[in-house]
């Protein structure tokens, strides 16, 4: 395959430029959306950049997050794929079934259908449900006598059914998306763009959506989703970004992320009652000197360790050691978080690995310890 034309934009992370090579080389046989360098800016080429020269290949039965703080320029991103604005360099292409690249305007007449769900609900508020997905199923070409039973599936697996006899005007805001979502559904897509199509719905609703937008990537859809839940990109994303500046910051798998940007540990100790909560936090202060106690919560305190060497296996060392000693009853020790990784990117543009990279699909936990 020739390779797509352009230059590696140096950003400080080797996962973000091993994932740009790999495009800019022609390496990207399994994908089934490329994009190439692609930039925007608002106001011509001079104008301030929203996105800037982000490359990525995402394959079929894979589900690709979209994160960023309001304004890194997720949305632009988005809207470049459905071809509602036209980037100002660069290029995005699926690939047909032949093999063929295609630009994404022209992906429905080659045979590749996609699915959108659009951050602002694109619903018109006096048709019911079942009128919009006969509507979008008449669109979608599908036969008038499939329609009832391909709608009929939707609403089921949305849980439309006790609004879809309504208009759209009394909607709630979580089921507006779910009926949006529904019509980036109809027709098995092979590509689904979902711009945080969770937005507003109550958690028994995500988990649904969840479970559908699941089964579409494990019948081999290809999913790129933007989303403010970091909970909803660990349950559905196989690999993500965080967008800082228009820029890709890191990429790689959930895991991966907390293993290489995560800065420390946290640690709860749950003491018995009435005992010394000063020799915990004396214990911990000898052995780990960067200790910071974060808070207490009846008899449980919960501390922040910095990453080090071999920290991990210290913490579960003096801890064990100390039980008895210090009347632990049982104490725990996490990783940081998708969300703390988030807020540090969020909040500092350009922060610095703490560990030597490693595959970007890793699934790599320190010490192979359960944390
Ligand atoms: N039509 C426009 N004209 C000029 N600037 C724009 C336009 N749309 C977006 N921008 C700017 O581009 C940048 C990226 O915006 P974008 O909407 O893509 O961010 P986002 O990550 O999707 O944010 P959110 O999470 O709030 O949706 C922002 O600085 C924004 O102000």
């Amino acid at each position: 395959r020739s390779a797509f034309q352009g230059t590696v934009t140096p950003c400080g992370d080797s996962d973000v430029e091993s994932e740009q090579m790999r495009v800019l080389k022609g390496r990207t046989g399994g994908d089934l959306l490329v994009l190439c360098n692609l930039r925007k800016s608002y106001g011509g080429r001079r104008g301030a950049e929203a996105v800037r020269d982000v490359s990525l290949g995402v394959r079929r039965g894979e589900c690709f997050g979209l994160l960023g703080a309001s304004g890194a320029g997720k949305s632009t991103t988005f809207k470049m794929l459905s071809g509602d604005i036209a980037p100002t360099a660069g290029h995005a292409v699926v690939r047909t079934s032949s093999g063929e690249d295609v630009a994404l305007f022209s992906a429905g007449a080659a045979g590749v259908r996609i699915g959108y769900c659009p951050q602002q609900d694109a619903l018109d508020e006096l048709l019911t449900g079942w009128e919009h997905l006969r509507y979008y199923c008449s669109l979608c070409g599908i036969p008038k006598q499939h329609i009832p039973e391909v709608a009929g599936d939707l609403v089921r697996r949305l849980q439309l059914g006790a609004h879809a006899n309504q208009p759209v005007a009394t909607y709630s805001g979580g089921t507006k998306r779910k009926l949006s979502t529904a019509l980036a559904l109809l027709g098995r897509p092979d590509l689904l763009l979902l711009d945080e199509p969770s937005s507003g719905m109550d958690p028994c609703s995500k988990r649904f959506l969840w479970r559908v937008l699941t089964e579409e990537v494990l019948e081999g859809c290809a999913v790129v989703l933007t989303s403010h839940s970091m909970e909803e990109c660990e349950a559905l994303c196989t690999r993500l970004t965080i967008m800082v500046n228009g820029s890709f910051r890191c990429l790689g798998s959930p895991q991966h992320l907390r293993d290489r940007f995560g800065a420390g540990y946290v640690v709860r100790v749950a003491c018995e009652e009435g005992s010394a909560a000063r020799a915990v936090s004396d214990c911990l202060g000898l052995h780990f000197p960067d200790v910071r106690l974060q808070g207490q919560r009846l008899n449980v305190l919960e501390y922040h360790v910095p990453r080090r060497r071999d920290c991990l296996a210290d913490l579960f060392r003096v801890l064990a050691d100390n039980k008895t000693a210090l009347s632990i009853r049982h104490y725990s020790i996490q990783q940081p978080t998708l969300e703390q990784v988030f807020i540090d990117f969020a909040a500092e543009p350009q922060p610095t690995p703490r560990a030597a990279p490693g595959p970007a699909t890793s699934s790599h936990r320190p010490h192979g310890l359960p944390v």
